[in-house]
């Protein structure tokens, strides 16, 4: 952990904190954006039975007490002027007195929540989609399982007894959050808009619960789910209550910001950086050419517009879900880096990486982005996949085919199963993955938005290999942050907000966020990378064609 010091100038300083799948983290931030000080913790899972991932809501605030203890130690509190929280899109389930409830068949209520990937509500959200309600215009088309409205099905017809009679609130985990700080039950409009059916402009359409058979919902005026809704960076109630302030080792009263779910926060974090004196074709361009994709577990693809865009298969357009005025498009892949951990850590040479990596002090992936290079010989990194080829779906696919059926492939398997093999079937892993995101950028660029760069931030921006395949993949330059824990400067942005310290979340963006490096895509590789992209779409149209040969009779 880093010791705060500095500028005692810029003596105002935030906290982030940005709750992710495997970990909790927290940052001291001042206002140019820098981090002072960042602590990391990692979060329990579970998955009791397939497609069913649950985490627990009082682990979840336990691991934020102890990251935020740690980035505060030894400075002066009075600098603390705002504390922001950002979180996975997951469920939270509390009875009429805050208690937890089970969401599992056990009756566990330590593990209240559901999680963003859990898939547990298939049946409900195709009785969702078989509405053609008009509020699906607004999620892509489709709506899917990983959003709240199916999930609350599920829980009403599978566990009414000890979960959907005893619910007094169900909320999305980074409005637990700031209600847990603050005792404020409003919900985030970001939380609400992406992953509930609210829209900005119109409030709740009643209709679309009363047709999908959750018009308990509406009954008690939506106490629930949510009836304030509040503008990311909102400064919530009283600010700090002592109880959480005690918790987090905070000062009471200091200004709480309404949350952002965790893409969106990576999303603040550094989209409005100031470009100038990078060679950017962005320079001088609206911030609507810029994409900004956070790559942890899964990935996100946020696009920003002036007026509603709407792509097929790509969520939203959601209004000042992100960035305050404008519309969003939020593409996704639902496992990135759960793909490549699965990818590696299930091939039978890992026992002999990690002793490898070990022994050499490194991270796996330095270890394999290391050995790839040796076995490259002469030609570039990236032709090693001539003829190995993956389509990245193991857990359906979130954009822009919307189709949770969809599996993962892997062709140009050989016999071989040592270190090198292990090596290029990771490499093609990475690829397949930002051909995905090809995939998702070309939807949107069909659909109307023209994006020319991107700005990558998450765990997986940590590893070049995965950078620089983006860059080449998609013939777009990839600016990486200053600061590699870009989600928590977008935390922490919303924490300066509530304070009041910036006007605007555009003036703190714009102030907070700033360009780092920046990788260019290696033109030369274009032409190979354009037929591996020809047998990717390939693989998926072979995928369906085997479908529908074992449905015929
Ligand atoms: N140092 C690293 N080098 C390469 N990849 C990394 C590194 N650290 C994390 N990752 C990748 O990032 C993923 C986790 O990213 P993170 O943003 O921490 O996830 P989340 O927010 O979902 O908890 C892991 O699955 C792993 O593949
Ligand atoms: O749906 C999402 C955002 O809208 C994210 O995929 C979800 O929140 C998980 O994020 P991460 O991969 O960073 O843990």
């Amino acid at each position: 952990m880093a010791t705060p010091g500095g500028d005692q100038e810029l003596g105002s300083y935030y906290v982030g904190v940005d709750v992710g799948t495997g970990s909790v983290r927290a940052a001291l931030v001042d206002q140019r954006g820098i981090l002072l000080a960042f602590a990391d913790q990692p979060i329990n899972q579970w998955e009791p039975q397939f497609n069913h991932h649950e985490q627990s809501s009082e682990d979840i605030w336990v691991a934020c007490c102890i990251v935020t203890k740690k980035v505060v130690q030894g400075i002066d509190l009075n600098q603390i002027r705002g504390l922001g929280f950002d979180a996975t899109c997951s469920l939270v389930v509390l009875d009429k007195q805050f208690r937890p409830l089970p969401v599992n068949h056990e009756g566990d209520s330590h593990r209240n929540i559901i999680m963003w990937l859990d898939h547990r509500a298939v049946s409900q959200v195709h009785r969702i989609n078989e509405t053609k309600h008009s509020v699906l215009q607004y999620v892509g088309g489709v709506m899917s399982v990983e959003m709240q409205a199916p999930k609350l099905l599920w829980l009403k017809e599978n566990l009414r007894e000890t979960c959907w009679d005893k619910a007094g609130h169900f909320f999305d985990l980074p409005d637990f959050l700031s209600w847990k700080a603050t005792g404020v039950t409003a919900r985030s409009l970001c939380s609400l808009v992406c992953k509930w059916t609210y829209s900005a402009e119109k409030g709740w359409d009643d209709s679309f619960w009363k047709m999908v058979g959750l018009e308990d919902l509406v009954a008690d005026n939506y106490s629930k789910i949510g009836n304030q809704v509040l503008p990311p960076g909102t400064s919530l109630g009283n600010g700090l209550t002592p109880e959480a302030a005690k918790d987090l080792g905070l000062p009471a009263g200091i200004a709480v910001a309404a949350s952002l779910i965790d893409a969106h926060a990576g999303g603040l974090g550094v989209i409005g950086a100031d470009v100038r004196g990078h060679g950017l074709a962005c320079e001088g361009q609206p911030v609507t050419s810029r994409l900004a994709i956070i790559c942890g577990t899964s990935s996100c693809h946020m696009g920003i517009s002036k007026n509603p865009i709407f792509v097929p298969g790509v969520w939203g357009p959601y209004f000042s879900a992100m960035v305050p005025g404008f519309w969003l498009n939020e593409g996704g892949q639902s496992v990135t880096g759960k793909l490549i951990d699965h990818m590696v850590q299930g091939h039978a040479a890992f026992p002999e990486l990690q002793a490898k990596a070990t022994a050499r002090c490194q991270s796996i992936y330095a270890y394999l982005n290391s050995h790839l290079d040796l076995i490259r010989k002469t030609q570039p990194v990236g032709f090693l996949t001539v003829d190995l080829h993956v389509w990245p779906d193991f857990h359906g696919n979130r954009s822009p085919l919307a189709d949770l059926t969809l599996k993962g492939m892997v062709t140009g398997l050989k016999l071989s199963q040592d270190l090198d093999d292990l090596a290029i079937l990771y490499l093609a892993t990475v690829q397949a993955i930002a051909f995905g995101t090809r995939l998702i950028i070309e939807a949107m660029e069909s659909a109307g938005h023209s994006i020319g760069t991107l700005f990558l931030c998450g765990g997986l921006g940590k590893n070049p290999l995965f950078v620089q395949m983006h860059a080449d993949i998609t013939g777009m330059p990839v600016v990486l942050s200053q600061e590699v824990e870009s989600v928590l400067v977008g935390a922490a942005i919303l924490g300066a907000c509530a304070s009041g310290d910036f006007a605007s979340v555009q003036e703190a963006m714009a102030r907070m966020s700033k360009v780092g490096k920046v990788v260019f895509p290696r033109r030369e590789d274009k032409r190979y990378y354009d037929k591996k992209y020809q047998v990717f779409l390939k693989l998926v149209e072979h995928q369906k064609e085997y479908a529908s040969i074992m449905k015929a009779d």
